[in-house]
């Protein structure tokens, strides 16, 4: 708490006037990128990244208190402890160990209730590399002996944000001529009418992704696309037994239930098992990310998670004040905490990554969305942010007005690489200028002297001028990171995934939450199980408030029961 305090009074003396477009101007401008920036050669195949957070509204003093306030908060332990296996999940008596999930280290040894971990690891991953290979190569046949072309991936949450970014991501490592990857989470049936609609049964493959599978819209979902394939390859014209190894051949399983897939009537073999210590946010580093291996092949999967291997060893072994996840992690507490920043923009310049945000959003709003401390006590400060984003250059062209010239201070990550899979023309050069150019603009702004003299340039009047003026001036001051990737790949898009979640756990272990756990998603789910049976009939309700009925009678009165 002391180091919270003395946080407050700097913002209150220095923090909140400081003017980054002043400080850029001031003398020791010139050496402002060099004091506030960090290039990090995150490993050879990685490369480098670059985290520019000079145009923050920061200064060293502010930064050295920040890093007191994480060493106070034993962020360096509690890192430790995460890695070691300890069961920092209090509230479910779990370890929290995506890390082991991606440890490159032949020589690890990673306990949980006093067994080493990796050797199950890595049997999975075995596992996921012969049957990928044997589905890419055509070896594993459908029921009629064809090769498999579309992989369909069923899961909700963090058994299909992950696959869904990460295939998104790599598209430039996949053949479509080998393997096309297809993905249904919602239960609204349009999802998954959608995406069999044009599907061949004979050749595609279903991957049923749970981690706990009893999730209602996977579950569902999963047995429709059951319903679905059975009906197309004959249904009650064939025997049971041709069913069962039909089924056999198209639908595999990514969970830590056997019980509930073999009930589901998924073969043991077919099933890709994790365990309760992977949490579903951050689960794409197991066997829920057997959609990346079938759609880009195993070996760039294991790119992706030797890339986050390496911001993993980057997050152990860097001091704080070079340590990317600790920077981002505080600069993030200093605008959540002392400017009150509500939310934080996720701004990719890179279409590839077009779900990286999506991807958080859960990442980060079902890890820090909390106001109960570890300790059972209710928070007495702000945590968790709203996480936000689309694209750049899009997004310009639709929210940035309010970044700009918003009341609201919306701390902002920019995201780009400095090579393109797809060289065309000028166009990564035009990405990259608006990359530049938007940081630039929303330190600096633009001043009513400026404003004065380009309008006056124009040839306005006076009076035209003096109207316009108010609105076309620009406050700047809006504070940024920028993260440069030499190239999107998979072991750099590996490493930029690690990074963000560790930049989540420091700012959990600062709030002193507990980010591993989402008791927040229960209740929602309760209520709906008990209103489902009520939708079945006719029969207006009373059971609820007012409004719940009346929206439930109204589509009791108006849908074709
Ligand atoms: O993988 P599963 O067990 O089907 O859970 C799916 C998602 O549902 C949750 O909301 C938890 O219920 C997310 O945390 C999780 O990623």
């Amino acid at each position: 708490m002391e180091q919270f305090n003395k946080l407050k009074e700097h913002y209150e003396n220095v923090g909140k006037n400081i003017n980054m477009r002043k400080e850029f101007e001031s003398s020791d401008g010139v050496n402002r990128f060099k004091d506030f920036s960090k290039e990090i050669v995150i490993s050879k195949e990685v490369g480098t990244i670059l985290l520019d957070y000079s145009k923050n509204r920061i200064t060293k003093e502010t930064m050295g208190l920040l890093l007191d306030l994480a060493r106070s908060s034993k962020v360096e332990e509690m890192r430790n402890a995460m890695f070691q296996g300890e069961k920092i999940n209090i509230t479910e008596d779990r370890a929290v160990l995506h890390t082991a999930l991606r440890n490159r280290d032949p020589s690890a040894v990673i306990k949980v209730d006093g067994e080493n971990v990796i050797p199950s690891v890595r049997k999975v991953l075995d596992k996921m590399r012969s049957f990928s290979e044997r589905v890419r190569s055509g070896e594993w046949k459908g029921y009629t002996g064809k090769t498999i072309t579309d992989v369909v991936n069923i899961g909700i949450g963090g058994s299909d944000l992950g696959p869904v970014m990460v295939t998104q991501a790599l598209k430039n490592y996949a053949n479509d001529k080998v393997m096309r990857a297809h993905f249904v989470s919602n239960i609204d049936g349009t999802h998954l009418a959608e995406t069999v609609k044009h599907l061949c049964p004979e050749t595609t493959l279903f991957i049923v992704a749970s981690k706990t599978f009893t999730t209602q819209e996977t579950i569902t979902n999963a047995q429709s696309a059951r319903s679905w394939f059975l009906e197309k390859i004959g249904g009650s014209s064939i025997n049971a037994e041709k069913q069962k190894h039909a089924i056999g051949q198209h639908f595999v399983a990514l969970s830590t239930n056997e019980q509930e897939v073999t009930k589901f009537g998924i073969l043991k073999e077919n099933m890709f098992e994790f365990w309760d210590w992977v949490g579903g946010r951050y689960s794409v580093w197991s066997a829920i990310g057997l959609s990346v291996a079938l759609y880009v092949g195993m070996d760039h999967f294991e790119s992706f998670l030797e890339g986050a291997y390496h911001m993993d060893q980057h997050f152990i072994n860097t001091p704080l004040e070079s340590n990317l996840p600790v920077i981002m992690g505080l600069l993030g507490v200093w605008y959540n905490n002392f400017f009150g920043c509500q939310t934080q923009a996720i701004l990719p310049y890179d279409q590839y990554l077009s779900r990286f945000p999506a991807y958080f959003q859960q990442g980060d709003m079902e890890s820090n969305g909390k106001s109960v401390q570890r300790n059972g006590e209710h928070v007495t400060h702000s945590t968790g942010p709203i996480i936000w984003g689309e694209p750049g250059t899009n997004g310009q062209h639709a929210f940035y007005q309010l970044i700009h010239q918003g009341q609201k201070i919306i701390p902002c990550d920019f995201i780009a690489s400095v090579e393109s899979h797809n060289p065309l023309g000028k166009h990564h050069q035009i990405l990259l200028s608006n990359f530049f150019a938007q940081t630039e603009a929303l330190m600096k702004g633009k001043n009513q002297q400026e404003v004065t003299n380009e309008l006056t340039k124009e040839g306005l009047s006076q009076e035209k001028i003096k109207q316009l003026l108010p609105h076309k001036v620009f406050e700047g001051n809006r504070p940024t990171n920028s993260i440069f990737l030499n190239k999107l790949t998979p072991h750099s898009l590996g490493a930029l995934i690690a990074l963000y979640e560790h930049k989540i756990f420091v700012q959990g272990i600062i709030w002193n939450i507990n980010s591993f756990d989402q008791w927040g998603v229960e209740l929602g789910k309760q209520l709906a199980k008990s209103i489902l049976p009520e939708l079945s009939d006719k029969n207006q309700i009373s059971s609820h408030d007012s409004s719940t009925n009346g929206l439930i009678n109204f589509y009791k009165s108006n849908s074709k029961l």
